[in-house]
């Protein structure tokens, strides 16, 4: 059965397989046990398949457009009847996530953002009264300052009531959501580093977390132009705004005839700020990025990390890059001017909206004129709370329609968020069905039968029917030509990639049984592409092997020792507490930061970095708990004496203080000098193990492995 093609079916057309009830099939039914795949159970849940389908569009060539991440949903009944589904799935969490540091804080934060909604309607009140006072003693021709005093000694006391109140609420607000900050940023976190890279080679999945990460930081109100999700409560607060205000109008224009006038005035200067929300176009509207805008967009923040990362600085200075950047960033620029330029003028625009909300302006003076021609109470402090309470409400309204708008839009990144949370990393195995490392004496034994595995997005298998057997305590060394799978099976083999076809059997068991935490715990590795920590000091980028003794300085200088590093320690200006600077670092400061006692940061050569990876391995690789040591040309930037040194340790350490064997070790070397050292050595051609054996089988067997074997030496 052709399993990548099955995967990615599966994940193009989950829902309609689901709906069609052949999830089943395509899980169970080919495969036994220890073969079925466990990509194709589900790894999401019903959040995740709103949000995918709230950016899925039909186009004008009837086929379906992907919105990028980010990308604003446009308005239509579809989506409002998915932002609805995520709200009444989503909400009791978002408030969980409030409620759970602070429940009466939340609750006061609450009934604050009502309370305080209301103030503006008493203001004018207020303001009305003072007026009606001072038009009083006008015509009466009797001041009676005292009076006019008290009120406005009542207004200033209002007044600084409503400071005081604002100010406990606004601390009040701020610890609320500091804590709910810190819990979102804190899931946001926990997610990124729980997920594996199998799981985030999905595109849809690093979609998914990108607007979730989007989410968590807009949470605090900052960041993307995006309202806090939390300005959720702005709306009710703006709603009782509202409220307040139309009973002020309303005892004001009691005549039912007058307050019919006056909501079809209001409505009136809306309804043109209303319309532009909705998309009554085509599906493929002016709210989205075309495919061409989100092309030129990437194209220009690659240009600009051209322009601004020291790290490129040389070849762009070598290969004369400066006109093409330049050149580039240009054209991608005026691709996206040209679309917010055409965006701008279609439909209505705001202006036009705004235009013809003030024309109609003139209408909400009409339900007052009746007022005054009716009534003969009509008075100054009415007139005045008439036209500020109109204000208000078109104000109050128009702010409740662009929060709304943008509240629209973060109900989807709040459904990627709880989405995101609920993704199962590829790896790891349900939680009934993990089996714990079975430990055997001498390291770790690896068999793997027919293992196949494709790249996402690839056509030609990196891997296919690799077969070989490795005993507890052997040393294994993987040999052949640039391309042929080796460090593709190195990562299998320490589980950060997974296979489609075969069957991996550690210790006896399926290594896809194990949790890959555990599985972690018990091996140690350095991969081809090693991390450089920039901007860490040499003990922080060797104890990361092993953080539990990132601050035992014994520990640090013994594995630095074993990889013969000793030399880089002592020429550090300090020593193990020198910030180590790798290619591509850049320190930034910011207005008001304060400078570090030391911001001196020291490169180290290619080499050197190598030795500080080969230690960071080896800090992890001497604990007792560790049974297989991986290596992925540990040694391609060394020298033919310090390879050979470094090779010596590896041997030291696995084996115990009476030379007998206790870890299992891989390595993928070119060096076939080297490669002769090992107990076994597999010989991969074009993704396959072509040849298996020691040294002296191979060279006996006189194919592949000897004809390179003769022209290295
Ligand atoms: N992330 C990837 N996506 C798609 N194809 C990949 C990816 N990484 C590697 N490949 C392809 O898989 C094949 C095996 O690559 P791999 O890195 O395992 O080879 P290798 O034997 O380690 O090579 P080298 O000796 O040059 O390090 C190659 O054809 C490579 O192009």
């Amino acid at each position: 059965m052709n399993l990548p093609f099955l995967r990615r079916l599966y994940m193009r057309h989950r829902s309609l397989l689901a709906c069609f009830g052949y999830l089943e099939d395509l899980g169970v039914a080919t495969h036994s046990d220890a073969e079925k795949v466990p990509i194709l159970a589900p790894m999401h849940d019903e959040i995740y398949d709103i949000w995918a389908a709230s950016r899925t569009l039909p186009n004008s060539n009837g086929g379906q457009t992907t919105l990028v991440a980010g990308a604003r949903r446009p308005v239509t009944v579809h989506n409002i009847q998915l932002a609805w589904r995520i709200l009444q799935r989503c909400t009791p969490e978002l408030f969980q996530c409030l409620f759970e540091t602070y429940p009466a804080r939340t609750t006061v934060m609450l009934a604050f953002n009502v309370l305080r909604s209301l103030f503006p309607a008493f203001r004018g009140y207020s303001q009305a009264m003072i007026l009606d006072e001072i038009q009083v003693l006008i015509s009466s021709g009797v001041f009676t300052w005292s009076r006019l005093g008290r009120l406005v000694g009542q207004e200033v006391l209002r007044r600084v009531c409503e400071s005081m109140l604002d100010h406990i609420a606004v601390s009040n607000e701020t610890l609320v959501l500091g804590s709910a900050r810190f819990h979102v940023e804190r899931q946001q976190l926990e997610q990124r580093v729980r997920l594996d890279g199998p799981s985030l080679a999905d595109p849809a999945t690093r979609d998914l977390l990108q607007e979730s990460d989007i989410f968590a930081r807009s949470f605090g109100g900052g960041g993307f132009g995006l309202i806090s999700p939390l300005d959720f409560i702005q709306l009710l607060a703006l709603l009782a705004e509202i409220g307040s205000h139309i009973l002020v109008l309303h005892s004001l224009t009691h005549n039912a005839t007058h307050l019919g006038l006056l909501v079809l005035s209001i409505i009136s200067v809306l309804f043109p700020l209303i319309l532009p929300w909705f998309s009554f176009g085509p599906a493929y509207s002016d709210m989205m990025y075309t495919p061409q805008e989100s092309y030129a967009d990437r194209r220009r923040e690659q240009m600009r990390n051209l322009a601004y990362a020291d790290v490129h600085r040389p070849e762009v200075s070598l290969f004369g890059l400066k006109n093409w950047i330049l050149s580039t960033w240009e054209t991608s620029w005026k691709v996206s001017f040209a679309s917010e330029s055409t965006r701008a003028s279609s439909g209505f625009s705001s202006l036009y909206g705004n235009g013809f909300a003030d024309v109609m302006l003139s209408l909400q003076n009409i339900p007052f004129i009746l007022v005054l021609q009716s009534s003969s109470s009509a008075t100054l402090g009415s007139l005045t709370l008439y036209r500020s309470s109109v204000q208000a409400v078109v104000l109050s309204a128009r702010s409740f329609i662009s929060v709304g708008s943008s509240a629209f839009q973060v109900i989807f990144l709040l459904g990627a968020f709880s989405a995101s949370k609920k993704i199962h990393p590829k790896l790891q195995p349900r939680d009934d069905e993990v089996v714990d490392i079975k430990r055997i004496p001498a390291g770790m034994k690896i068999e793997a039968r027919g293992i196949s595995y494709t790249y996402p997005d690839s056509s030609i298998p990196a891997l296919h029917n690799v077969n070989f057997s490795l005993m507890a305590g052997e040393t294994l060394a993987i040999v052949g030509y640039n391309g042929s799978g080796k460090s593709t099976l190195a990562k299998i083999l320490l589980r950060v990639l997974d296979f489609d076809g075969g069957q991996l059997l550690v210790n006896g068991t399926d290594i896809r049984k194990y949790s890959v935490p555990d599985f972690h715990s018990r091996v140690s590795a350095v991969f081809q592409g090693f991390s450089k920590y920039n901007n860490y000091t040499l003990q922080e980028n060797v104890g990361l092997g092993a953080v539990d003794l990132m601050g035992n300085q014994a520990a640090v200088k013994r594995a630095l020792h074993l990889a013969e590093a000793d030399g880089i320690v002592k020429k550090l200006p300090h020593g193990l507490q020198t910030m180590l600077e790798g290619p591509g670092f850049e320190m930034l400061n910011y207005p008001g930061s304060m400078a570090s006692a030391d911001s001196s940061h020291h490169g180290l050569s290619g080499g050197e970095w190598q030795r500080v990876a080969i230690a960071r391995s080896f800090i992890k690789a001497v604990q007792p708990q560790v049974d297989l040591l991986v290596f992925d040309e540990p040694t391609s930037s060394l020298d033919a004496q310090a390879q050979s040194q470094i090779f010596n340790t590896i041997e030291r350490i696995s084996c115990s203080e009476h030379g007998e064997r206790i870890k299992s070790v891989i390595f993928i070397t070119h060096r076939l000098s080297t490669a002769r050292r090992a107990d076994k050595i597999a010989m991969m051609d074009r993704g396959t193990i072509c040849e298996f054996g020691s040294h002296e089988e191979l060279l006996r067997k006189g194919g592949k492995y000897a004809t390179l074997y003769q022209q290295s030496v």
